[in-house]
C-alpha cells in the first residue's frame, strides 16, 4: 500500500476548480437526498465545545459505497472577537481506502471549505433566484465572503454587487483583494434593499438581516450561524420565506435561524435538484447552510484525482 500524502492548502487550491465541482456537488446532494444509503452515509455532525476557547470541533464523516469514497472532516469554528487575527475556521479532511481502511491523504481543510460552501450557495441561487436577477449583496467580508464572490460572479451576471461589514477596514480591504467591481455600503439595509439574491456570510450570533428590508423575490442563502442558539436572520423574514436547507436533520440540530424562529422546513436542495419539490423562484427563498461531509468527501475525491493525474 502506498504511504499518505498530504496536500496542502497551495496545492488544494490549484486542483479544486467550480468547473468541476458544482457538477460533481449537485450529484451529490441529489444522492444525499434520496436517502439511500449505498449513495450517502452521513450522520449530522457531531460536534463538542471547546468551552475555554469559544469554539467547537466538528467530526464529519461521509461514506459514498458506490463511488468509493470514504472521508472525514475534521473542523473546529470559533466565536471570534470582530477584527481578531485569529482564523474562524480551520480544517483538516482525510480520505480513506473504503476497502481497507488504509488513509490516503490528509488535505488543507479551508480552501474545501471555503470553495465547497460557496458552490452549493451558488447552487441554491441557481435553482431558487428570480429570472433575470440583477443585484448581489454579500454580509460579511471574510473567507466565506472572498469565495462567495468569486463563484457567484464567475457563475452569474449581476450588474451590482455589494458588501457590508461591521467594520469599515473589513469592507475596504474586501474590496482591494476581489479583483472585480463591487460596492462598499454602510449599512446592512443599504445593502440589502432591492437586491435580488443577498448572502449571509457573518460571524454574528445573533440577527443581522431583517426581513423588513427585502424586496419580495429575493433569494437569501444563509451560510453563518451554525450553532443551534446563533442567529443572522430575523423571525419574520424566516416564517414568511421558503426555507431550503442542504439537510433536514442537520437543520433541526444546529440551525438557530430554524429552531429558534419555528420556521418550516420545505425542502433540501436535493429534493429539487431530484425532482421531488418545487423551486419557489417566484417567493421570496432561504437556503439555510450547515455545510455536510459529503460535499467534502466529492471536493476532496476531486482534489485527490487531479493530484494523481498531475503527478
Ligand atoms: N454553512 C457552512 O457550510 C459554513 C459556514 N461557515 C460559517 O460562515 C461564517 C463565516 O465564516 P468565515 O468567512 O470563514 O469567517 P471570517 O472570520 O473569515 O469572516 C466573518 C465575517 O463576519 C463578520 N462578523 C463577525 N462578527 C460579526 C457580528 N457580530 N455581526 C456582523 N458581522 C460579524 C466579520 O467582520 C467578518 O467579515 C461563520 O459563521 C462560519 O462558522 C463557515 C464554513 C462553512
Ligand atoms: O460545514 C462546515 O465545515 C462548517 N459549518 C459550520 C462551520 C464549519
Amino acid at each position: 500500500m502506498d504511504p499518505p500524502v498530504v496536500i496542502w492548502e497551495q496545492e488544494v487550491r490549484s486542483l479544486l476548480h467550480y468547473r468541476d465541482l458544482i457538477p460533481s456537488l449537485e450529484v451529490a446532494l441529489g444522492k444525499f437526498s434520496s436517502r439511500d444509503s449505498a449513495e450517502v452515509i452521513q450522520p449530522v455532525r457531531s460536534t463538542i465545545p471547546l468551552q475555554k476557547h469559544s469554539g467547537f470541533m466538528g467530526l464529519m464523516p461521509t461514506y459514498m459505497e458506490r463511488d468509493g469514497i470514504l472521508t472525514t472532516k475534521f473542523v473546529c469554528f470559533y466565536k471570534r472577537q470582530e477584527g481578531s487575527a485569529l482564523p474562524a475556521v480551520q480544517a483538516s479532511v482525510v480520505l480513506l481506502d473504503p476497502e481497507n481502511g488504509n488513509l490516503k491523504a490528509v488535505m488543507d481543510g479551508e480552501v474545501i471549505t471555503a470553495t465547497r460552501t460557496a458552490a452549493v450557495s451558488a447552487i441554491s441561487a441557481k435553482l431558487l433566484m428570480r429570472p433575470g436577477a440583477e443585484v448581489l449583496a454579500i454580509l460579511g467580508t471574510g473567507k466565506q465572503a472572498q469565495s462567495h464572490y468569486t463563484v457567484f460572479t464567475e457563475m452569474f451576471s449581476f450588474k451590482e454587487v455589494r458588501v457590508w461589514s461591521r467594520m469599515r477596514e473589513g469592507v475596504e480591504r474586501f474590496i482591494q483583494s476581489v479583483g472585480g467591481p463591487v460596492k462598499g455600503c454602510a449599512s446592512v439595509e443599504e445593502a440589502v434593499r432591492g437586491a435580488d439574491v443577498i448572502v449571509t456570510v457573518t460571524g454574528s450570533t445573533e440577527p443581522v438581516l431583517y426581513s423588513q428590508w427585502i424586496t419580495p423575490g429575493a433569494h437569501v442563502a444563509a451560510v453563518g450561524a451554525c450553532r443551534p442558539d446563533w442567529r443572522e436572520l430575523d423571525d419574520v423574514l424566516m416564517k414568511d420565506a421558503i426555507v431550503y436547507v442542504d439537510s433536514r436533520e442537520g437543520a433541526m440540530t444546529e440551525s438557530g435561524d430554524i429552531i429558534l424562529s419555528g420556521a418550516e422546513v420545505f425542502a433540501e436542495l436535493g429534493d429539487v435538484i431530484n425532482g421531488s419539490k418545487a423551486a419557489h423562484r417566484e417567493r421570496t427563498t432561504v437556503f439555510k447552510s450547515l455545510g455536510m461531509g459529503v460535499e467534502d468527501a466529492v471536493s476532496a475525491q476531486l482534489v485527490f484525482d487531479q493530484w494523481k493525474d498531475k503527478k
